[in-house]
C-alpha cells in the first residue's frame, strides 16, 4: 500500500530526484519488507513448535525445510507483487486485489494440482492434464509454496503413520530408522524450491526491466526523439514565433560559457500522443540568482515541462543542462544541485514534518550530526513549529505547501523547482513563500517557478514567459512585457439583455475601428485596443450612441494591465484547443 501510495502522491519521484536510485530504492523496500516477512516466518514456525503442531516441526529437517521454502517464497512474492502494484493508483485498492488475487490463485492452482494427483491414481487419462498443469503453474509463486507445503505434511503423514505402526508393535526405539522420503529430493519440495528460486530472478529482472526500460529499451526513446523532433519541425513551419522569443532562443545558442546560469534549456519538446506537442521547442536561461517565472493556463505544458527537468518524463527532444551538465548525464549530482517542489505535496501523510525533514536531509547526504538542525531552521523558518510533531495529514493546505517547500530547500541546493508554490495560500502564508522565494535568490541561488498569477511573477521573476499551448507566446522581464503589451486600454461593455450583444457589437466595431474583440461572457463583451493616443472621450461618446439603440447595463474602460495580456493569451489558448478539435472531427 505504501509503494502505491509513494507512487500516486509523486513521493517516490520526490526521493529519486534527491538522489535515491531506482535499484536504492528498490532494495530499501526489499530488505524492510522482507525483514518484516521472515520474522513473522520465524514466529509462525515457533508458535507451531510451542503448541506442538507436529505437521511442520517433527524433525529438525522439516524445520529447516519449511524456513527455506518460507525465505524462497518471500525473495519471490514481493518483486513479484511490487510489479503487480504498478497497475494500481488507489492503495487500498490495490492491497484488497492484490492479496485476493494471490489467496485466490494459491489455493486454486494447489487444489487442482493436489485433486488430479489423488484421482489420477484411478484413472490414467489424468496423467497429461496432471503433467501440464503441475509445469505450468510452477510459474505461480503460491503455488509453489501450497506444494511445498503439502509435501512437508505428506512426509509427516507417512511418519505418523510409522510411528503408530512401531508403537503397536512396541518397537518406538526404531523411529529414526523410519525409511522417510528425503523432502529436498526433486520430487517432493526440490523442483518447488528451484522455481521460487528462479521465479525470485525471474521478478526481479522485470523489476529492473521496468525501472530502467529507458536504458533498456534506448531505441524506444531514440524512436521518440525522432517522432518529437518531426513534430516540432512540422510546427515551426505552422508558427509565426514573437521577436523576442526567437532572440531568447539565438541567445541559448550561443551561450558558451555556462558558470554564470544556473540553468539553460534548449529546444525541450515533449508529445504525449504521438500526434500533439505538450510542450514544443522551449528555449530558455537562468541565470544564477536569478528567478524565471513559468506563466500559462491550465494546460499549458507547464508541470510536463518541470517532469522533464526532474525526469519523470524522458525528455522528448532537446536537452536541458543545470549548472552546465546535461540533465542526462548519469553523472550529474541532482540530489546536490535540485530542489524541487511538486504541484501536489509528495508528502507521507502518516509522517510529521520533523520525520520527513529528517528523512529527506538523510536522502540528500546531510550529515547525521547536522539533521537536527537543519530541521530545526526549516521548522523555525517555515513557521511550521506548532505543528511540528504532528503527523502531516492533518495539516492544512498551505502548511502542506509550506512543508513541501522546506523538503525542496533543506539541503540548500543551488537550483530550485517551484511548481505552483503559493497556491491554496491565504496572502499572508503567500506572502512568506515569496520571501522564501527572494532570499534564495539573494543567496545567488536559481529558482524557477510556474504560476498562474501574473501579480507572483511580479513580486519574484527577473524573467518570465507566458506559455501558451506548449509553447512560449512572450519572454522577458515582467517591464518589458508591459510596455510591450500593457500599452492601450481594455475596454468593457455589460449588456442588459444577451440579445443585443451581436448590433452592440458590430456598432462598436463600426465606430472604433482599432478595438479588437478579446471574449464575449453571456452580455459582456471585452475589447482592447492597442492605440495609445486613442482618446477616451470618443469611447464616451460611442457608448453614449450606443445606448441609444440598446440597453447598456454598465461599462467601463480601463489602463490595460498584465493581467489582461495573461486573459488574452488565455483567450487565444482556448481559441487554438477548440480549431484543434474542429480540424480533429474533420479528418475523423
Ligand atoms: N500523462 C499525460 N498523458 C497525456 N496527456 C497529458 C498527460 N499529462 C499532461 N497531459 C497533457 O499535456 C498538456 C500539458 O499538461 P500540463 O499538466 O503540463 O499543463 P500545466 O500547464 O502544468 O497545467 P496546470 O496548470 O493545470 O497544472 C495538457 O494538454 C494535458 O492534457
Amino acid at each position: 500500500m505504501l509503494l502505491v501510495d509513494e507512487d500516486a502522491s509523486h513521493s517516490k519521484h520526490l526521493q529519486k530526484v534527491f538522489g535515491v536510485s531506482p535499484w536504492m530504492y528498490w532494495v530499501t523496500n526489499f530488505l524492510c519488507d522482507f525483514a518484516i516477512y521472515f520474522i513473522c516466518s520465524l514466529l509462525i514456525i515457533c508458535i507451531y513448535y510451542l503448541m506442538n503442531v507436529e505437521l511442520f516441526t517433527f524433525s529438525w529437517q522439516t524445520v529447516g525445510s519449511a524456513i527455506l521454502v518460507f525465505v524462497l517464497y518471500g525473495c519471490c512474492t514481493l518483486p513479484f507483487v511490487y510489479i503487480m502494484q504498478m497497475f494500481f493508483k488507489i492503495p487500498a485498492l490495490a492491497f484488497a486485489l492484490i492479496s485476493i488475487g494471490i489467496f485466490f490463485v494459491g489455493v486454486v492452482t494447489t487444489m487442482t494440482v493436489m485433486l488430479l494427483e489423488n484421482l489420477q491414481t484411478g484413472d490414467e487419462s489424468l496423467d497429461t492434464a496432471h503433467r501440464i498443469c503441475s509445469g505450468v503453474f510452477l510459474l505461480v509463486p503460491q503455488y509453489n509454496l501450497g506444494m511445498a507445503m503439502y509435501r512437508l505434511s505428506f512426509v509427516y503423514t507417512i511418519y505418523d503413520y510409522g510411528r503408530s505402526y512401531l508403537e503397536k508393535i512396541g518397537r518406538l526405539d526404531a523411529l529414526h530408522e523410519l525409511p522417510l522420503p528425503n523432502v529436498m529430493e526433486w520430487e517432493m519440495i526440490g523442483k518447488h524450491c528451484l522455481a521460487l528460486f528462479l521465479g525470485s530472478l525471474l521478478y526481479m529482472a522485470l523489476l529492473a526491466l521496468v525501472e530502467y526500460r529507458d536504458v533498456v529499451f534506448k531505441f524506444i526513446r531514440n524512436l521518440e526523439k525522432r517522432k518529437t523532433l518531426q513534430l516540432v519541425q512540422k510546427n515551426e513551419l505552422d508558427r509565426k514565433l514573437d521577436e523576442d522569443v526567437m532572440q531568447e532562443q539565438k541567445d541559448v545558442e550561443n551561450i558558451d560559457d555556462f558558470d554564470e546560469y544556473g540553468l539553460v534549456v534548449k529546444g525541450l519538446s515533449k508529445s504525449y500522443s504521438g500526434k500533439a506537442l505538450a510542450v514544443n521547442n522551449l528555449s530558455f536561461s537562468v541565470r544564477k540568482g536569478q528567478c524565471f517565472g513559468l506563466l500559462g493556463v491550465n494546460g499549458a505544458g507547464k508541470t510536463t515541462t518541470f517532469s522533464m527537468l526532474t525526469k519523470r518524463l524522458g525528455i522528448g527532444s532537446g536537452d536541458a543542462l543545470i549548472h552546465g551538465m546535461s540533465i542526462n548525464d548519469s553523472k550529474l549530482p541532482r540530489y546536490r544541485l535540485l530542489g524541487y517542489c511538486p504541484q501536489f505535496d509528495a508528502l507521507n501523510l502518516k509522517l510529521t514534518a520533523r520525520e520527513q525533514l529528517a528523512f529527506y536531509c538523510r536522502i540528500r547526504g546531510i550529515c547525521e550530526k547536522d539533521i537536527d538542525k537543519v530541521v530545526d531552521w526549516a521548522v523555525q523558518h517555515m513557521q511550521l513549529k506548532p505543528y511540528a510533531n504532528e503527523v502531516s495529514g492533518s495539516y492544512s493546505g498551505g502548511n502542506k505547501r509550506k512543508l513541501s517547500a522546506a523538503i525542496s530547500v533543506c539541503a540548500d541546493p543551488p537550483v530550485v523547482l517551484l511548481d505552483e508554490p503559493s497556491s491554496g495560500m491565504d496572502p499572508s502564508s503567500q506572502q512568506f513563500m515569496w520571501d522564501l522565494i527572494l532570499n534564495l535568490r539573494r543567496s545567488n541561488r536559481t529558482v524557477i517557478i510556474t504560476s498562474h498569477s501574473m501579480e507572483e511573477c511580479e513580486a519574484l521573476c527577473t524573467k518570465t514567459a507566458i506559455m501558451v499551448n506548449g509553447q512560449f507566446e512572450c519572454i522577458g522581464s515582467i517591464q518589458h512585457l508591459k510596455q510591450k503589451y500593457g500599452i492601450g486600454y481594455t475596454f468593457t461593455l455589460k449588456l442588459s439583455a444577451i440579445s443585443d450583444v451581436e448590433q452592440a457589437k458590430n456598432f462598436i466595431e463600426e465606430n472604433i475601428p482599432n478595438a479588437e474583440l478579446q471574449s464575449i461572457h453571456c452580455s459582456s463583451i471585452f475589447y482592447q485596443i492597442k492605440d495609445p493616443k486613442f482618446k477616451l472621450s470618443h469611447a464616451f461618446q460611442t457608448v453614449a450612441m450606443l445606448k441609444k439603440l440598446v440597453s447598456v447595463e454598465d461599462y467601463s474602460l480601463s489602463q490595460t494591465t498584465l493581467d489582461d495580456v495573461f486573459v488574452s493569451f488565455a483567450s487565444k489558448s482556448n481559441a487554438d484547443i477548440i480549431e484543434m478539435h474542429e480540424n480533429e472531427n474533420i479528418v475523423t
